[in-house]
């Protein structure tokens, strides 16, 4: 029998674990040097837990049965979990807020391409974000979005764009619709599809005004000034204000050419208050976020809430990206040991932890099986080790360097 991996999983092999490592250990320094503290979450939290609010969609929870009538879910997200666990733990008191959080974690995703249940396959992705949980106005939303570009700059990521758009001011324009048509027109912005939407059977009126929403989407500059041009806008002004106001920090802080506005910008999850922002390089989302003021309060036992903000970085799309700048090889081994008889066997292990507790702390291997001394150094070259210790019962060890 041959035992496959199920469909959409896959095995990191150690050169796949370097370069997602240092990818990983690149932004925890950005995250750490910004005063961001390590949370983990559990894998597996309560269905209901992960779909509180409608904010996730049940469909996309890989969902298992755990003891008792509980339907538990393999997290699609982490943003969800960081909020259940802060919410009845935040307090108004100057002590308390606001947290700064950060995760590298794993995320498991259903995807049904034919949507079909059945054909569903299991995703397994890596993600490494930030929340900012009890943090409002220009100053949190600036310090996410600069937070954003220097982990970008620190992982060498070049020829990226900021999607910027503001899930309150495009939710409130498509609640201007009315409502049977809301579901569609919605969908059609999600996708970006003006031909979907120019083919709707709405009335010519409702259509106008969504055809306009989806082209309120470029350089953000133009798209503000053609906003100001429709009446209906001036309803928003403290929305818009906001988004402006934000451009300006960001176009100072030299996102000038990286930002495009795009006020028809829908996310997948339905937890968005206000801002939402992707970032885009070569056709992949490496990043996705955005300020999601009520969702504590799902979770919080008297329902209060904190405005909270934050955003992750998706491993294997910057993994793909970056794919010729990472490491190219997995750390080699500094010295191989050889006991060149089975009587030297202790020896060998002794002079190993020797070495490795030496003051360079170099990695150390042995060799198992009493191979001739050509047959080692073939392997010590193909393994990249520069250095071997011969070692042999009753005699001074000898180095040998490659
Ligand atoms: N959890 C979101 C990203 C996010 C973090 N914080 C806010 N949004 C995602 O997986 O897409």
């Amino acid at each position: 029998m041959v035992h496959q991996l199920p469909i959409g999983a896959k095995d990191l092999l150690p050169l796949d674990v370097a370069q997602k490592r240092w990818i990983e250990s690149r932004l925890q320094n950005v995250f750490q040097s910004w005063g961001y503290q390590r949370i983990i979450t559990p894998t597996l939290e309560r269905l209901e837990t992960l779909t509180a609010g409608g904010t996730v969609q049940p469909e996309s929870v890989i969902q298992l049965y755990g003891s008792g009538m509980d339907v538990l879910g393999l997290r699609p997200e982490l943003t969800a979990s960081i909020a259940r666990a802060y919410a009845a733990r935040l307090s108004r008191e100057v002590t308390n807020c606001p947290q700064r959080l950060y995760y590298s974690a794993n995320v498991f995703r259903r995807k049904s391409e034919s949507g079909s249940p059945l054909l569903a396959s299991l995703q397994e992705y890596y993600q490494s974000g930030v929340e900012l949980l009890g943090g409002a106005g220009l100053l949190a939303d600036g310090e996410i979005l600069l937070l954003l570009a220097e982990c970008l700059k620190q992982v060498e990521l070049t020829n990226w764009q900021v999607i910027l758009g503001d899930a309150g001011l495009t939710g409130t324009l498509i609640e201007t619709f009315p409502s049977q048509y809301r579901e569609k027109i919605r969908h059609c912005l999600a996708h970006l599809d003006r031909i979907q939407l120019e083919n709707l059977e709405i009335p010519d009126a409702v259509k106008e005004r969504a055809l306009q929403l989806i082209d309120l989407r470029g350089r953000p500059q133009a798209v503000l000034a053609r906003l100001s041009t429709f009446a209906w806008a001036s309803e928003l002004s403290n929305a818009i204000n906001h988004v402006k106001s934000l451009v300006d920090l960001l176009e100072s802080a030299g996102f000038a050419n990286a930002l495009v506005l795009d006020l028809s910008l829908v996310q997948t999850f339905d937890y968005y208050t206000g801002i939402v922002f992707e970032v885009v390089c070569e056709n992949h989302v490496i990043a996705q976020g955005g300020r999601y003021d009520r969702l504590l309060g799902v979770y919080h036992p008297q329902g209060i809430t904190y405005p909270s903000i934050g955003f992750c970085l998706n491993l294997e799309d910057l993994h793909q990206v970056l794919l010729t700048t990472l490491p190219q090889s997995t750390q080699t081994t500094d010295y191989l040991v050889v006991p060149c008889t089975p009587q030297a066997t202790h020896l060998a292990f002794v002079h190993a932890d020797q070495l490795r507790t030496s003051a360079e702390r170099p990695s150390v291997e042995l060799e198992l099986a009493f191979r001739s001394e050509q047959l080692i150094r073939d392997y010590a070259r193909s393994r990249g080790i520069k250095q071997i210790a011969w070692v042999r019962d009753g005699e001074a060890i000898a180095l040998e360097k490659l």
